[in-house]
């Protein structure tokens, strides 16, 4: 299908200018001409100034994007400028590719990109498929996930549905989600948070059934993946890799801050550093898949190594659109489209379906496999009814809460525009361009009962200026942050580890470029809503250790005039801020989870086959049966490298004996 504003029936059904839902595959899709994102632009203009959707607001977020545009082009050529000695390995995509391979990766993602990357060490032919681009050059920079990457072209953001619990604060009441659409996926535009989940997650993934995805199974790949830029010492070896593709370090500088979170975890009698051994409970400096300043993504980890095996092809700007079935529900291969033409490739052993946990479960729903009514209603031939496609829909919903510093605590606007941050970076790597703009420390706890050492919150502490919240209305937005609101800020966050409330995604209709339905239902069980607000009163508790209170400034009034009705400080007024402000992590997974076959809602097997069909497996976060209590990337990449041992099993290819 050759993409074109005549066929894009694009309505421009945006809740307000900035996000698109019918049209964002289109611009974010490099397939598209620039005479054809030329006539979108402007019909988007046309639209909002002459359907009667004119309105203050509408000129308040016209002009708000264009600024935000305009600051961070200023700041993306200030990074690119920095960046003349690491540059992202670029593959060149300038010729579709037919015929046949062993096996077909679809989606170069970070489990995608790291399935392709080990397979390719066999003597077996491999296709990666990849719908985005090659990484920018300023991904390699740590700094810039947040404002030039999760906003720019490498991603792409969909609005979920309008939320009945949450969201109050959201246009809409709409969530809005990020997505890599680029080589590396998720982890060329993530925070690079590197954290493992509990042991209790993955034994609880075993415990329902999946045999063989226990603590004692994976930790050993958690170790092959890591390369851990640390001392070796025999208590960090018992838990860490020293070997792996994928670049780890702890956070560098902001020592002011480090010694006070340290303090307070004394102070408090928490164990401090625990993250990566079974138990994360207690307060951690992060980890980043970093490595000397510079980014360590699954493309520039694993891709880039395997770039000049023969026996390894790596398409970008490839949009994978269904799988082909034969007769027997074998899959024969894929179809896609690519510079606006569509191919069809054959794989001769195995598709490996690893397009993330929102369009994994649109792929195999557009493929004829997911619950039989929705495909029947979409006029999409049913090849294996499976219900829980798409169903189990998993997250950690999270907000930010806002701290008034000491100078030199945290990253200051000041920083982000003086030319010797750049200079610094360019030279040495380091300075706060080599850090992140968000996590620095973790703060794991249980507060709901159960296993003591099985975190259900985490309390983490992120570096940012006092910038606002995306997605949260302006007004909401400055009583958050209080004012004047350019000032140093430290902002913590509670996240929900193990949410008991579970969403979905479903399809829009049976065209790919239509972006998926997502439904969050964020505290559809009320007992989410309440974990939260205990996680507010633990932050408060930890915030108010003499420790923090050294680094803090006086606090100005940030209280939500909409929820005082309830009463300062009543767990009704908590409730009903969480409900106002509430988020999500781009932690997306669970969406075609593995499960033994007495689940009728399971996907796959615990060897992550896909049921009712053959010669098709998932591979990324879309199989976890639950969400881990620790941000997803670090077992994402552990799913990936024990899948890639089961595939050369199953194919009869030597596996490095890690036992
Ligand atoms: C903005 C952001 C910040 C995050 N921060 C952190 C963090 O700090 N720490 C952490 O641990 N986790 C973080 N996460 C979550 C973590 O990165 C993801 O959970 C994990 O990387 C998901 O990996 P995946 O392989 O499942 O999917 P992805 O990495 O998203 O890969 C899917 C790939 O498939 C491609 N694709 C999709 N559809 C098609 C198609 N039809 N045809 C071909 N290709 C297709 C996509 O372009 C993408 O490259 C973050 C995520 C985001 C989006």
């Amino acid at each position: 299908m050759k993409m074109s504003v005549k066929n894009i029936n694009c309505k421009i059904s945006m809740v307000h200018s900035q996000y698109f839902e019918k049209c964002y595959t289109y611009f974010n899709s490099r397939n598209i001409s620039l005479r054809d994102r030329i006539i979108i632009r402007v019909l988007q203009y046309k639209f909002i100034f002459h359907s009667g959707f004119i309105s203050r607001k509408s000129t308040f977020y016209l002009i708000r994007n264009l600024l935000v545009k305009l600051a961070t082009s200023i700041l993306r050529i200030l990074l690119v400028s920095t960046l003349i000695r690491d540059v992202p390995y670029s593959f060149p995509s300038s010729s579709p590719v037919t015929g046949s391979f062993d096996f077909i990766v679809v989606g170069g993602g970070t489990a995608g990109s790291a399935v392709a990357a080990r397979l390719s060490e066999t003597e077996a032919t491999v296709l990666l498929l990849e719908a985005g681009g090659s990484a920018p050059p300023e991904s390699v920079v740590p700094f810039a996930w947040a404002p030039v990457l999760a906003l720019g072209q490498a991603s792409v953001t969909v609005a979920s549905e309008p939320e009945d619990n949450a969201a109050l604060s959201s246009p809409g009441r709409k969530n809005i989600a990020y997505f890599g659409r680029v080589i590396g996926g998720a982890s060329t535009v993530n925070g690079m948070a590197f954290v493992r989940g509990s042991g209790y997650d993955f034994d609880s993934w075993k415990d329902l059934g999946n045999e063989g995805w226990d603590y004692r199974s994976v930790l050993p790949y958690f170790k092959k993946l890591e390369n851990y830029q640390a001392e070796r010492t025999p208590s960090l070896e018992k838990y860490r890799g020293f070997a792996g593709p994928v670049s780890v370090s702890q956070v560098q500088r902001w020592g002011k801050l480090r010694s006070a979170i340290k303090a307070a975890a004394a102070e408090l009698g928490v164990a401090f550093n625990t993250v990566g051994g079974k138990s994360n409970i207690g307060i951690s400096w992060a980890d980043l898949a970093v490595k000397n300043g510079v980014r360590s993504s699954a493309s520039e980890s694993y891709l880039r190594p395997a770039a000049t095996r023969s026996n390894l092809r790596v398409l970008t700007r490839a949009t994978v659109t269904r799988i082909i079935f034969d007769e027997q529900k074998k899959a024969r291969g894929v179809e896609y489209t690519f510079n606006g033409q569509t191919h069809r490739v054959v794989a001769t052993k195995e598709v490996v379906l690893s397009a993330g946990a929102l369009f994994t479960p649109q792929l195999l729903m557009l493929s004829g496999v997911g619950p039989p009514q929705m495909l029947t209603e979409r006029g999409i031939e049913v090849v294996s009814a499976l219900p829980g496609v798409g169903q189990n829909l998993d997250n950690h919903p999270g907000f930010v809460m806002h701290w008034r510093v000491k100078p030199g605590v945290t990253i200051s606007i000041k920083d982000i525009f003086n030319p010797k941050t750049y200079i610094e970076y360019n030279s040495k790597r380091s300075g706060v361009l080599s850090g992140p703009f968000g996590t620095i420390a973790h703060n794991f706890v249980n507060l709901g009962g159960g296993n003591p050492d099985w975190p259900d919150l985490n309390l983490p502490w992120t570096l940012r200026p006092s910038v606002p919240t995306p997605n949260i209305d302006k007004k909401t937005n400055v009583q958050l942050i209080g004012l004047p609101v350019l000032h140093d800020t430290l902002t913590t966050r509670v996240v929900l580890m193990r949410p008991r409330s579970r969403g979905l995604v479903s399809l829009r209709s049976a065209d790919v470029a239509d972006p998926p339905l997502i439904r969050n239902n964020f505290f559809q069980d009320p007992y989410d809503l309440k974990l939260m607000v205990k996680g507010i009163r633990e932050t408060f508790r930890v915030m108010n250790t003499s420790a923090m209170r050294e680094i803090l400034l006086p606090q100005p009034d940030t209280s939500l005039k909409a929820c005082l009705r309830y009463g300062r400080d009543t767990d009704g007024y908590w409730e009903c801020f969480v409900r106002h402000v509430v988020g999500q992590d781009a932690h997306h997974c669970c969406t075609a989870k593995m499960s033994p076959p007495t689940d009728p809602m399971g996907v796959v097997s615990p060897r992550l086959l896909v049921r009712g069909v053959s010669g098709l497996r998932v591979v990324d976060a879309s199989v976890m049966p639950h969400v881990v209590s620790a941000n997803t990337m670090a077992s994402t990449y552990m799913v990936a490298e024990k899948a890639s041992d089961m595939i050369k099993q199953d194919w009869g290819y030597p596996v490095q004996q890690l036992y």
